[in-house]
């Protein structure tokens, strides 16, 4: 038996990589880039080597971009004609700020206040620390960048819920069948959610479990069950925007592919003054049973 020689794997230096990649987008061939390489005094083995990775890379990358999901419909609300408030089954709620790409809109009075005192309390009696799903497993994991506490109801658990999951499906003309339980979630002075994404990582192995179930994110509705003294506005990094946290409002989002293009970034600011307490409603693509 031969021993196979081994050759090792060439540094690309940072450099090196941008000219590669510059050269090839502007159209030079592989033969030409050898060619240079080589006139600049590199062995061919080495040039060789450094080609064939720098441009299968470049090749991964592109086919990573095009596999990109196509984007899926998403819950909408009603704006043609610019409406100062929507009917949502039971209840005027005032659109307060709607931003077209990425899609965020604002409502304010969504919920009474009576309604958010109702759900705090309720969910209150319940608040363990915060689990969030991790994808790698598909089990519920303590998740260190979020420093709140939370808990889910399931759909429909208490009167409250079912009539605000009722507003919620009229609102942004969605199946109440297909949104998550209501989860809650408490912050104490400190407390924060760093920025993330709300869909499921489609590159995490636990994913395909937890898409069985309703199939992807495609939009969220946090609203603010009380009003923090500072802080703890619902930031969104990728476009600027931080919105109060005003008791009875809600900022929803929507996010046609588990992508960072959809600029869906956010997080929940850490809260200076005072508790935070929201409500988060997530909206699948299919029927969450
Ligand atoms: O607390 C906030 O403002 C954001 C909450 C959030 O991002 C979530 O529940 O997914
Ligand atoms: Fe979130």
């Amino acid at each position: 038996m031969s021993a196979t020689p081994t050759r090792s794997v060439p540094h690309i230096t940072r450099e090196m990589r941008e000219w590669v990649t510059d050269q090839a987008r502007a159209g030079h061939t592989p033969e030409a880039l050898l060619a240079s390489m080589k006139a600049s005094g590199w062995e061919e083995d080495a040039a060789l080597d450094v080609l064939e990775i720098v441009l299968r890379d470049i090749v991964e990358a592109g086919t990573r971009q095009k596999v990109l999901p196509p984007p899926a419909r998403v819950p909408e609300p009603f704006l043609d004609g610019a409406p100062a408030t929507l009917w949502a089954h039971d209840r005027e709620v005032r659109v307060v700020m709607a931003m077209r790409d990425p899609r965020v809109i604002v409502f304010s009075g969504l919920l009474s206040d009576a309604e958010c005192d109702e759900i705090v309390a309720l969910a209150g009696a319940r608040l363990a620390r915060s689990h969030t799903v991790d994808t790698a497993t598909g089990a519920s994991e303590v998740n260190a960048a979020r420093t709140s506490d939370g808990m889910f109801f399931t759909r429909g658990e208490h009167p409250v819920c079912a009539r605000f999951e009722a507003r919620i499906a009229a609102l942004l003309n969605w199946p109440v069948e297909n949104g998550e339980g209501l989860q809650v979630l408490h912050y104490r002075p400190g407390a924060e959610y760093k920025p993330h994404y709300d869909y499921f990582d489609p590159d995490q192995p636990g994913t395909p479990a937890v898409l069985r179930r309703g199939g992807q994110r495609v939009a969220t509705l946090v609203t603010y069950l009380n009003t923090p003294t500072r802080g703890g506005g619902t930031t969104f990094p990728d476009i600027g925007l931080e919105v109060t946290p005003l008791k009875g409002h809600a900022v929803f989002f929507s996010y046609d592919r588990p992508h960072p293009s959809t600029r869906s970034l956010h997080g929940g600011a850490p809260v200076l003054e005072g508790d935070k307490w929201v409500a988060t409603k997530w909206l699948r693509v299919g029927r969450f049973d």
